[in-house]
């Protein structure tokens, strides 16, 4: 057996060599010294990275609330905010998602015109009458348990004391059993509709405006990958509308090319047809008598035809934010704060799809979050959900509300509430839509925004403090998230509430 040898072949490589000249020995000392400082600076940054890491925090910021409710446009509005020059450099992939928004507006009027009687109540909007309340609207049993209590309160609607309204969250009823009559009776086009004005021939201008489901159908094509495998409709619940385009996470609308150009030349050559259509008196009298207020529908571009027709179009921040294109799945969005206090922290923001057959994807990410932003779009109190007519979209919100309020997974998590679509609330309230004839709770209020936004806010804030399990501090907003000054705001504040609760738990822990 070999004798033990205690041989390291680095040390060896190392050691100077026997016969060392006393200038080569030296030189080596000194290049020795060199390698030692350079090694020593490159520690010392190592030391300092390591300290900064440690520093950085994540804020994570989760978006929820129903479908339509607005949480991407406030995601796109952060995105306008943090990382403008991205989000401009993005705004030609939304040009795509613009036509087809607006070649959907279109579909919707020539429906609309279309001889055959439609039913009496069109799915956009619902008189009281047909909100029957059948499905469960949160995603855990609890939701339903409060439903149920808050639908046996809700009956014989008390609400006597005009003071108190705000303190009790029950009292927010809707008119279930109201028994209707207010619904017109449908009405065949009056002689006074567009009186003067030239007979609009619907056929041929149907017609002539054919070429745009050519380019629908060639957008929605590309916009849903082919890699996706069995088709969408196939995945989806038999239930759910496919008239929504949307696009899975990671894939995004392509741009430029000559096929876009191409889209962009029959939707300008359409202009004339176009303005002819949205133009027209007649029109929009056949449109006001079937109760189709297409002009309220998400991604209504038909207002801008000249803007949005021009051969050279390319969308503008607003477009960007009015553009409709539904969420599937989960989307998350970085960015790191540049300025103040907590410069280098980043942000995570989770945007999830908000469709009632979604839901139950949101629940992992409630084990990481800082803030919630909840949606809760206030307009809508004369709407029923797309996923099930039977269902209001306020009262789904509200139920939605109580379910995030009483989660324990949440218990400690900042909950940031934003009484949404404020602009077209105040719209439908100017318009002369009665808010009490929808929900039943508001009884004998002023009809205006002011009373309305404050009687939101305070029920809102009531279902808070009840349902919560653990006293938690209300911060709520009206907000129009599409409207880019008031927003920015808004976002400021809230970046504000999330940093100072973050900080507060740091040192806590
Ligand atoms: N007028 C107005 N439109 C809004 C407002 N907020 C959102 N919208 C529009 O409403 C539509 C729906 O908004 P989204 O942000 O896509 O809604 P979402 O909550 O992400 O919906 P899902 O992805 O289906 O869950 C878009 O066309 C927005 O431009 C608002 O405050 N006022
Ligand atoms: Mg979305």
């Amino acid at each position: 057996m070999p004798p033990f040898v205690d041989h390291d072949p680095l040390a060896a490589a190392m050691r100077p060599p026997p016969d060392e000249s006393p200038d080569a020995r030296a030189l080596r000392l000194a290049r020795e010294a060199e390698a030692r400082k350079v090694s020593q600076t490159i520690d010392e940054s190592i030391r300092l990275e390591r300290q900064r890491n440690k520093k950085k925090r994540i804020v994570r910021v989760l978006l929820l609330g129903q479908s339509e409710s607005g949480k991407s446009t406030t995601l796109r509005q952060f995105q306008r905010i943090y990382t403008p020059t991205a989000f401009r450099e993005e705004r030609v992939h939304w040009r795509a998602i613009i036509q087809l928004n607006l070649i959907r507006s279109v579909h919707t009027i020539l429906a609309a015109l279309a001889p055959a009687p439609p039913p009496p109540r069109p799915p956009h909007h619902t008189s009281p009458r047909s909100h029957t309340r059948t499905l469960d609207s949160g995603f855990d049993a609890r939701s339903r348990t409060s439903r149920h209590k808050h639908r046996a309160r809700a009956a014989p609607d008390p609400d006597p004391d005009p003071d108190d309204w705000a303190s009790d969250p029950d009292t927010l009823a809707f008119a279930d059993d109201y028994d209707g009559g207010a619904s017109p009776p449908w009405e065949m086009d009056g002689p006074s509709a567009g009186a003067g004005e030239d007979a609009l021939d619907v056929d041929a201008l149907a017609l002539r405006l054919l070429p745009l489901r050519h380019v629908e159908a060639y957008l929605k094509a590309r916009l849903v990958p082919a890699s996706d495998d069995p088709p969408l409709s196939q995945r989806l619940p038999l239930n759910v509308s496919l008239k929504e385009i949307f696009v899975r996470p990671g894939a995004r609308p392509a741009s430029g090319g000559q096929d876009e150009e191409e889209n962009q030349r029959v939707i300008w050559e359409c202009r004339d047809d176009l303005a002819r259509l949205w133009g027209s008196e007649r029109v929009r009298a056949v449109l006001r008598r079937r109760r189709v207020r297409v002009e309220e529908e998400s991604g209504f571009f038909l207002d801008d035809l000249e803007r949005i027709t021009a051969l050279d179009y390319m969308p503008s921040d607003d477009d960007v934010l009015k553009a409709r294109l539904k969420t599937l799945g989960v989307s998350e969005y970085k960015f790191q704060l540049e300025a103040g206090d907590q410069r280098g922290a980043e942000w995570r923001i989770v945007d999830v799809g908000g469709s009632r057959f979604q839901r139950q994807t949101w629940v992992p990410f409630f084990d990481d979050v800082d803030a919630i932003i909840f949606l809760a779009p206030i307009s809508s109190f004369d709407q029923p959900l797309e996923e099930d007519a039977k269902v209001n979209r306020l009262e789904d919100s509200v139920l939605l509300w109580k379910s995030v309020c009483s989660n324990k997974l949440l218990a400690n998590v900042d909950l940031v509430l934003f009484l949404n679509k404020c602009d077209i609330l105040q719209r439908k309230l100017e318009s002369g839509i009665q808010l009490s004839r929808y929900v039943r709770s508001y009884g004998d209020r002023a009809n205006d925004m002011e009373t309305a936004s404050k009687y939101f806010r305070g029920k809102f804030s009531a279902i808070q403090r009840v349902f919560s399990p653990a006293p938690r501090k209300f911060y709520g907003f009206c907000t129009s998230v599409t409207d880019i000054q008031t927003t920015a705001g808004i976002l400021a504040s809230v970046r504000d509430i999330v940093l100072r609760q973050n900080l507060r738990q740091i040192k806590l822990a």
